[in-house]
């Protein structure tokens, strides 16, 4: 049974799902060299944002297949160690949009209306009524950086609330932005024209720091900020300065750049206008819900060898396509290796050709599932779909993908050409029925056969008695044939012969089998 190892506080529905197909061990708060030393007995790993997952866990999870993050962020996750190694993450960019839309909310009126103060004040036994005078939102102008799920959600809220939108986004269109009720503008402006700023943007080298004692000092002396992103995305003490020296009204601040926040944190002596929150954005019992089902029921696919639908790091499919798709992935795969074993092993160019129906669907998993079988020789066991596209960029491999729906054929059918050591060599393939595949095509000459483990190809002239010759030959070795087919174009040109074999080619046979009058070349593919 595979064993996984939950990491962090996952909901008791995620752990159900997961003890259906494995071993759950939950362990959190483990340091890292404690991950470092467990990791090696784990088949998957699941975490929310309390684990760090590192080059160094990776690197010796050696049977990791699968990361799990329940939640949105995954920057907690060395996602390119990851791919590198073959594994799959996945997160959950759903379940937890309402969860931190609605704490992003509560944070602009509590910190509005001094609710956290006004709180401790009363529980200590006070009642200061003049001392919480707060601000409405009613028609003040709130700026949206990232008008994404959470930033769109809280634009309907912030719209119905009747507040003015402005958004930075500069992946989004203007049209869509007018639908969310937001005016698109630069982020300078969004600074200056704003009385509450919303942060809702990935952490990446390009937002670390966005806002900055530059972009602060932008804001209008009564403006606050809110984040409940990522922290890192803010400079903290520039922060802090800001609001200690009046720069700024105030701030709210879910997520941090160290978590948990450290004790010397200039956030922590800002006083009374600024409100901290533990990273609490996701923190409802539905949200926690919603992610911890979504994660394992991906991980509980994965380990049974299903694809995921929510992988950061891997081609997604449409759940819809999965069922359609799957025999033409393996038929991609097939092809790949033999296009590969044809051309020589070592190609420095395919092109991968969707025809007919397949032309009009997602080309990338299928390119990826060819990429796959092509450095399947060289790599085994060690290439899969996450790592497929990395290792043929760092092998060189100019990869092509063009689309003809016009070839009718078959229903639809992958045409791949290599070029490698032993020249340009080109294969064709279809799915017959549901799920069976078949080479239709090998350096264009016409064949139908279903790929066998071991299989010999020839390139030979089209002359009465070469058939028998070749059986001949094979049968010298011991070598029994299942099925024998030729290609041909026109009658005693070139043809191609393709041999399903029972056995593997012993040692030495393929240079006697060139040596027969007539034959021009001979390949043995394995697959
Ligand atoms: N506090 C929490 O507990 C909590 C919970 C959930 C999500 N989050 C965080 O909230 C963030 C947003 O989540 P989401 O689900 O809305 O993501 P999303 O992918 O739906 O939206 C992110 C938006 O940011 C935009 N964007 C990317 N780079 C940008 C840049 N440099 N400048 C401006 N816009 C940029 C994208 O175009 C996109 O529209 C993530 O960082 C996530 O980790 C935090
Ligand atoms: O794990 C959590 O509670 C936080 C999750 C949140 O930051 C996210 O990115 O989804």
């Amino acid at each position: 049974m595979p064993k996984v190892l939950v990491s962090d506080p996952i909901d008791q529905a995620g752990i159900d799902i997961l003890s259906q197909v494995a071993q759950v061990d939950v362990n959190t708060g483990l340091s890292a060299a404690e991950l470092v030393a467990i990791i090696p007995d784990y088949d998957a790993l699941m975490i929310r944002s309390g684990t760090q997952v590192t080059k160094e866990i990776i690197e010796a999870g050696n049977l990791l297949k699968i990361i799990g993050r329940a939640g949105v962020g995954v920057d907690n996750v060395d996602v390119p160690a990851a791919t590198r190694k073959g594994i799959v993450v996945v997160n959950s960019p759903e379940g937890n949009t309402i969860a931190a839309a609605e704490h992003a909310i509560a944070m602009m009126l509590s910190m509005s209306r001094h609710i956290p103060e006004a709180n401790a004040s009363v529980k200590s036994g006070k009642w200061e009524r003049n001392r919480f005078i707060g601000v409405e939102v009613y028609k003040k102008t709130l700026g949206i950086v990232g008008l994404g799920k959470i930033g769109s959600h809280f634009a309907a809220a912030a719209k119905a609330m009747g507040m003015k939108l402005l958004a930075y986004d500069p992946f989004i269109s203007a049209e869509r932005a007018e639908q969310l009720g937001c005016r698109l503008v630069e982020l300078e402006l969004l600074m200056r024209e704003s009385d509450y700023i919303t942060l809702h943007i990935p952490k990446t080298p390009e937002t670390l720091h966005l806002i900055n004692a530059e972009v602060l000092s932008k804001m209008k002396p009564t403006a606050r900020i809110i984040n409940c992103a990522r922290g890192g995305i803010i400079d903290e003490a520039a922060l802090a300065e800001a609001i200690k020296s009046g720069k700024i009204a105030g701030a709210a601040i879910d997520v941090y750049e160290h978590e948990p926040l450290e004790a010397d944190s200039p956030l922590r002596t800002v006083g009374q206008n600024i409100v901290l929150t533990p990273h609490l954005g996701a923190s409802t019992a539905e949200a926690q819900v919603n992610v911890a089902i979504d994660v394992a029921e991906q991980i509980r696919d994965v380990l049974l060898g299903l694809p995921a639908r929510s992988a950061v790091n891997i081609p997604g499919i449409f759940p819809d396509s999965i069922e359609k798709l799957k025999p033409y992935l393996q038929l991609a795969e097939t092809l790949g290796n033999l296009v590969s074993q044809l051309a020589g092993g070592r190609v420095d160019y395919l092109n991968v050709q969707l025809q007919g129906e397949l032309a009009t669907n997602q080309g990338q998993p299928v390119v990826v599932a060819a990429l796959k079988g092509l450095l399947s020789q060289a790599l085994r066991e060690r290439v899969n779909y996450v790592n497929a596209s990395i290792e043929a960029k760092e092998r060189g491999i100019r990869v092509v993908e063009t689309r003809d729906a016009s070839i009718r054929d078959y229903t639809g059918s992958l045409h791949l050409r290599a070029k490698g050591t032993l020249g340009e060599h080109t294969v064709t393939g279809a799915v017959l029925g549901e799920s069976e595949i078949r080479i239709t095509s090998v350096d264009d000459f016409p064949v139908n056969v279903a790929p066998t483990h071991h299989m010999l190809f020839t390139l030979h002239r089209d002359m009465p008695g070469i058939i028998g010759r070749i059986g001949s030959q094979l049968g010298s070795f011991n070598v029994n044939i299942a099925s024998m087919q030729v290609g041909r174009k026109i009658v005693r040109g070139d043809a191609v012969m393709v041999l399903s074999l029972d056995d593997p080619l012993p040692e030495g046979i393929l240079a006697e089998i060139i040596k027969v009058p007539g034959i021009r070349d001979a390949y043995t593919v394995n697959l």
